[in-house]
């Protein structure tokens, strides 16, 4: 069950009217169905089946390896778990870059065998045509901009994005294409903070941050990171709010004693 008694289910429209109310929206990545449940039911606003999945669920360095027939069944488990957050989900690299009607046919096919309510991609005036063509077809569009981790080798580093003015610029001028375009949303990744506030008063669609300050909308982590599971990641925007490596690694040295100390499983465990 939801925290919420009564559901009510949260829509673009709903970010879109938070914004205007300057509501803070939050957002957490899920993978599979036991976690979006205990996210839905923490309250988040929305669910990011991110391709960090990549990273987190399968162990890759980078998240270009991840496949749509992928990132669809991570949507799918999802999706089965949640009642109340808006469903988002990245398109994975490759599947959307090289033309218009490809990209159309990644995120028909995340929405229809997915079951996500909207799809996330990565950039800006490189992708206009692929974003149009799918806002044309009724699909709702979260842009991705700044550190955007698809383009980590051309990149070359994690580093904060957009310090120099031609970036900053883009950016901007990124930003209000993204809203011309139709997309309800757009994720703002490791940008100066006063970047980040200049582009969301630019543009009436969320913003939607990590590490890019305060005045984003919203905020987004990936839930992994910020329950304390993933112990080797440390960036300086994340906030940890458990242990749980800790908690876990316990847990599993202590069922190991038990076992060999003959502790468990005792009488009232057996039949
Ligand atoms: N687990 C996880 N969490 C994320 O936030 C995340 C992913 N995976 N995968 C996809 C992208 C990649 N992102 C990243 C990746 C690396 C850094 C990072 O290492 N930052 C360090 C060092 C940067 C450097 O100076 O090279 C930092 O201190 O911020 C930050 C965000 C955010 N996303
Ligand atoms: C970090 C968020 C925004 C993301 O794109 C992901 O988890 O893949
Ligand atoms: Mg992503």
């Amino acid at each position: 069950m939801s925290v919420h008694s009564e559901i009510k289910k949260i829509t673009t429209e709903t970010l879109r009217k938070m914004k205007f109310d300057k509501e803070k929206i939050t957002m957490l990545t899920a993978y599979d169905f036991t976690t979006a449940k205990m996210v839905d039911a923490g309250g988040v606003d929305s669910i990011l089946i991110g391709d960090s999945a990549a990273n987190v669920m399968a162990g890759h360095e980078t998240t270009l390896p991840i496949t749509l027939d992928q990132m669809i069944y991570h949507t799918q488990c999802v999706v089965r778990g949640v009642e109340r957050a808006l469903v988002v989900a990245d398109l994975p690299f490759g599947t959307y870059q090289s033309n218009p009607e490809k990209a159309l046919d990644s995120a028909v096919r995340m929405m229809k065998e997915g079951g996500a309510h909207a799809i996330k991609i990565e950039g800006g005036k490189e992708i206009e045509e692929s974003i149009r063509k799918i806002v044309n077809a009724g699909i709702p569009v979260c842009g991705h901009l700044g550190l955007t981790p698809q383009s980590i080798y051309q990149f070359g580093t994690y580093k904060v994005r957009a310090k120099e003015d031609a970036e900053a610029e883009k950016l901007i001028s990124d930003c209000k294409l993204l809203e011309e375009l139709g997309c309800f949303a757009v994720v703002l990744e490791k940008i100066p903070a006063s970047l980040a506030k200049k582009a969301s008063e630019s543009i009436s669609i969320p913003t939607i941050g990590i590490g890019a300050g305060q005045n984003c909308d919203g905020q987004v982590l990936v839930y992994h990171d910020m329950v304390g599971m993933n112990q080797g990641f440390s960036p300086k925007f994340l906030r940890r709010y458990l242990d749980l490596y800790s908690e876990i690694t316990g847990a599993v040295s202590q069922y190991v004693k038990d076992v060999k100390s003959f502790d468990f499983p005792n009488d009232k465990e057996s039949y």
